[in-house]
C-alpha cells in the first residue's frame, strides 16, 4: 500500500473519533453518514447505540470502497433513559443539570467492516459527576463545548471538572474505546500496534 492511501474509511463527521484513530498510527479517510438516529420503543441504550454503529458503518460501504470502514455511536444512559447530543441550550443546560451529583453509564458501541465480515461491540464506562448548579451549567454551555456531545459534556475537555469518578475507558466516553477498537481491526488485518511500532 502506498504511504500516502488511507487504511480505514470512517463512517462520522466526529474528530474526536478521527483523532483516536490517528492515535493508533492509522491514516484515516473520514465521511459523515446519515442515518436516523431515533430509539425504537422500548429499545435498550447498548442495543441502541449498537445498532446505531453499525448502521453507520453499513451506510459507509459505498464510499469505502476496497478499504475497511468502522461507525461508532455514543449514548448517555441515565438510569434507563437515552440522553444523544442537547438539541439547543435549554436541553444542554436541562441535561447537565440532570447528570450532576450522579452517576450514569456512557454506551459506544463500534462497528468495523471489512474481509472478515462485520463485527461490533458496545462498551459500557460508569461516570459520576459532582452536583452543576444552574450557573456553572450556563457558564460550561457559554465555552461551546458541549454542543455536539452526548449528555452535554466533553470529558476530554474543561468537562472533567465535573467528572468525580469514571469506572471503564476514557476513549470510550469520548467516543471510541481504543482497545477494544484496535481488537476489531485487528481481526480485519489492521493490527495498529505493529504500524506503530514500526514507523
Ligand atoms: C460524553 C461525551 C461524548 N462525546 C461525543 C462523542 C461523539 O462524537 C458525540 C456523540 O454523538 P454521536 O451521535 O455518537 O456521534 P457524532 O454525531 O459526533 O458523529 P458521527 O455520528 O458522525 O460518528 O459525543 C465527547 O466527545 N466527550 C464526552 O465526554
Amino acid at each position: 500500500m502506498a504511504a500516502e492511501e488511507p487504511h480505514l474509511h470512517l463512517a462520522s463527521a466526529s474528530p474526536r473519533r478521527r483523532e483516536i484513530l490517528e492515535r493508533l498510527g492509522l491514516r484515516v479517510r473520514a465521511e459523515a453518514t446519515e442515518v436516523d438516529e431515533t430509539p425504537r420503543a422500548g429499545e435498550a441504550p447498548a442495543t441502541f447505540v449498537e445498532r446505531l454503529a453499525r448502521e453507520k458503518c453499513q451506510a459507509g460501504y459505498a464510499a469505502a470502497g476496497e478499504l475497511p470502514v468502522l461507525g461508532a455511536d455514543t449514548a448517555i444512559d441515565l438510569e434507563g433513559a437515552i440522553l444523544g447530543k442537547p438539541a439547543d441550550r435549554a436541553e444542554g443546560l436541562t441535561m447537565l443539570q440532570r447528570l450532576g451529583g450522579r452517576s450514569h453509564y456512557v454506551h459506544t458501541a463500534v462497528a468495523v467492516a471489512g474481509p472478515a465480515g462485520l463485527e461490533s461491540r458496545c462498551v459500557t464506562t460508569e461516570v459520576s459527576l459532582v452536583p452543576i448548579s444552574a450557573e456553572e451549567a450556563a457558564a460550561y454551555w457559554a465555552s461551546g463545548e458541549p454542543v455536539d456531545k452526548a449528555g452535554g459534556y466533553a470529558i476530554q475537555g474543561r468537562g472533567e471538572v465535573f467528572v468525580e469518578r469514571i469506572s471503564g475507558s476514557c476513549s470510550a466516553v469520548a467516543g471510541l474505546p481504543l482497545q477494544v477498537t484496535a481488537e476489531l481491526l485487528a481481526r480485519q488485518g489492521l493490527a495498529p500496534w505493529k504500524e506503530v511500532r514500526g514507523e
